[in-house]
């Protein structure tokens, strides 16, 4: 079993049933061909294959205009690192990327070992992309694996491909490598995030704040909201390392002050009430939910975690006031909801555009004291 990969989910699943798995499972190699200069080498169940549309439609043409990234050093021994090469505004596009490298996640074989199933798999692969694969960054010692399973366990990144609901929710997971997503560094207040659509078949990597042309792009390898010693033990077991990023780094009176930041932001869904409690509980008061939201962004903002739902705050803020009828805040929150959609979003973005040319056109305008009169009559 591929114990280290980052994000996912299915392994959550209750349901999960390893030797069901193992006992009913085929699978095939093939390629998947692309326009770009890398074509995708896959091992997939074949019920996984036989879904894979042909051809697989292109990305959305939300194409940067320009260089966005270089791949160079990083400073303090984190090898290489992804750069940004111009100035990119949050939500800003930074790269569209197929993967060169499709696995399941599990892999229930057992008449090959996983280096000959990774042997044959780059022999489908074109020498260049074999040997940008060879030379990407590998955390493991030659006594837990070997090279290609230690680029795959540094380097994959859990996607999850289009699988009808079933008795195996484990089958839409699967390992990918990215030649260039690979080399973003971590850090503790990533810049970056990606997005898997599995529709294209394409990893698209997009800014959290504005990130200016030579500053380093990072993600979060790990949920970043536990504190920094239980980060820190995370990112040394799965990837071998000692975290560097500017957040660890921070001296130690700021360390537990964080480290409270990140427990309130973690606990934030399960303690705020919903939007339709507060509407319909008139002894809360008009702006409890406004505040709540509010203070979730000044602390996603002082720990750089803007990929914590940034901006579904903001959302949050602007329905509020919009239940409460405030013409004026409504407007201004609305704005900054609208302005921290991903560039090129343009269809959400319109939508928020009327309704700040008409707050009345909002869908739950007013409902806070519509309910309550409701309620009381
Ligand atoms: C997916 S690779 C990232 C790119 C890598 N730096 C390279 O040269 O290809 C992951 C490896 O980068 C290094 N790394 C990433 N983030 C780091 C950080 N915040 N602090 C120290 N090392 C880091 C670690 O060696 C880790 O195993």
């Amino acid at each position: 079993m591929n114990a280290d990969i980052r994000a996912n989910p299915a392994l959550d699943s209750p349901y999960f049933d390893l030797a069901g798995h193992i006992g009913s499972r085929a699978y095939c190699m093939d390629n998947i061909y692309h326009d770009g200069p890398d074509d995708t080498a896959t091992l997939l169940d074949v019920g996984v294959q036989a879904l894979l549309p042909t051809p697989i439609p292109a990305p959305p043409n939300r194409t940067p205009k320009g260089p966005t990234f270089d791949i160079r050093q990083s400073e303090g021994k984190r090898g290489l690192g992804m750069f940004a090469a111009q100035n990119i505004p949050a939500g800003g596009l930074i790269v569209v990327e197929r993967p060169v490298l499709v696995v399941p996640y599990i892999i229930a074989i057992q008449t090959y070992t996983e280096s000959e199933l990774y042997a044959a798999l780059l022999g489908r692969l074109s020498p260049d992309t074999v040997a940008r694969f060879l030379v990407l960054s590998n955390c493991k010692p030659a006594s837990e694996c070997d090279a290609v399973e230690g680029i795959m366990r540094t380097n994959a990144i859990g996607i999850t491909l289009e699988v009808p609901d079933g008795p195996h929710p484990e089958l839409p997971t699967h390992r990918a490598i990215f030649l260039n997503v690979s080399r973003c560094n971590h850090s503790c207040g990533p810049n970056a995030v990606w997005h898997w659509d599995a529709t294209s078949f394409s990893l698209s990597l997009e800014a959290l704040r504005p990130i200016e042309a030579g500053q380093e792009i990072t993600v979060a390898y790990i949920t970043p909201t536990h504190s920094r010693a239980e980060r820190r033990a995370r990112l040394k077991m799965m990837y071998n390392f000692s975290c560097r990023c500017e957040f660890c780094a921070r001296p130690a009176i700021a360390v537990s002050k964080s480290d409270a930041m990140r427990a309130e932001l973690r606990a934030f869904w399960d303690a705020v009430p919903s939007f339709e409690a507060w509407c319909l509980d008139a002894r809360m008061p008009d702006h409890a939910l406004i505040d709540a939201h509010k203070r979730a962004i000044l602390l996603i903002e002082a720990e750089g975690l803007q990929t914590l739902d940034y901006g579904k705050h903001l959302d949050a803020i602007a329905m509020g006031y919009g239940a409460l009828q405030d013409v004026e805040q409504f407007r201004a929150w609305m704005w900054h909801a609208r302005d921290a959609r991903p560039v090129g979003r343009d269809d959400a973005a319109r939508v928020m555009q009327k309704w700040i040319n008409d707050p009345e056109s909002f869908p739950v305008w007013g409902w806070r004291k519509s309910l309550q009169r409701r309620r009381k009559d």
